[in-house]
């Protein structure tokens, strides 16, 4: 899998009135390096033409492309890879219908959860929420950086931290060991989405993270 440290996840809700593939450009033009279309209200058609745009786009700038929970969706359109969390498609299933070449990512949130999704083959693991986050309404209690410890010392595939990361805070989650980040709010919810993005480019390229 390509590597990626710069990870955006879709929220519609933080941009109203704003066009969803105008601000996902903004993004990879700051710097994002893979792009993940989540959308947990429209109907299967929509999310699908969602994904099409989306696909296109990130073919443009050559980003990944990853499309949250929907299997189908993400065959549909050839995305790079599916993200599945703890009570979606076992990773038995989803990688039996992805085939051995397509990204797959789970979500953990204890580090019983990091080895089963190692041993199992995922190509990444989601490793959160770090911090209180309103983004996800069926959210655990936050983990905490002490979660990011854990896994940077024991697993071996690849991580992304995600959860209530802002760029206040982001510091502290690469002091933990983290090489990678996602955020939903913090930066589709930006006035400035692009500059949010160089931004947090600037802190990961002066942690060596480039
Ligand atoms: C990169 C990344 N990490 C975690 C999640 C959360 O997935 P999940 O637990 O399945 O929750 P939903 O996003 O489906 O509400 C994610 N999407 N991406
Ligand atoms: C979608 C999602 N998954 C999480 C997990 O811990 O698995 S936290 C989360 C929401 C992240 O949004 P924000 O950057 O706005 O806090
Ligand atoms: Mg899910």
């Amino acid at each position: 899998m390509r590597e990626f440290q710069l990870y955006a996840i879709t929220g519609e809700e933080f941009h109203p009135g704003r066009d969803l593939i105008e601000v996902m450009e903004e993004a990879i033009l700051g710097g994002v390096d893979i792009i993940q279309l989540r959308d947990k209200t429209s109907s299967k058609r929509e999310v699908l033409a969602k994904a099409k745009a989306l696909r296109e786009l990130t073919k443009k700038h050559d980003v990944l492309f990853i499309v949250n929970d929907h299997i189908d969706v993400a065959l549909a359109v050839d995305a790079d890879g599916i993200h599945v969390g703890q009570d979606d498609l076992p990773l038995e299933d989803a990688r039996r219908i992805m085939g051995p070449d397509k990204i797959i990512g789970i979500s953990t949130h204890k580090i019983e959860e990091a080895r089963e999704a190692e041993a199992g083959g995922a190509d990444y693991i989601g490793v959160g929420p770090i911090f209180p986050t309103k983004s996800k309404v069926d959210v655990v209690d936050p983990v905490t950086t002490a979660y990011i410890q854990q896994v940077a010392a024991e697993i071996n595939i690849p991580f992304v931290a995600i959860g209530g990361i802002k760029l206040h805070n982001v510091l502290q989650v690469l002091d933990a060991g983290a090489k990678s980040v996602c955020m939903i709010s913090e930066i589709v919810g930006a006035n400035d989405v692009k500059g949010v993005c160089e931004e947090f480019k600037q802190i990961l390229t002066a942690k060596g993270h480039k």
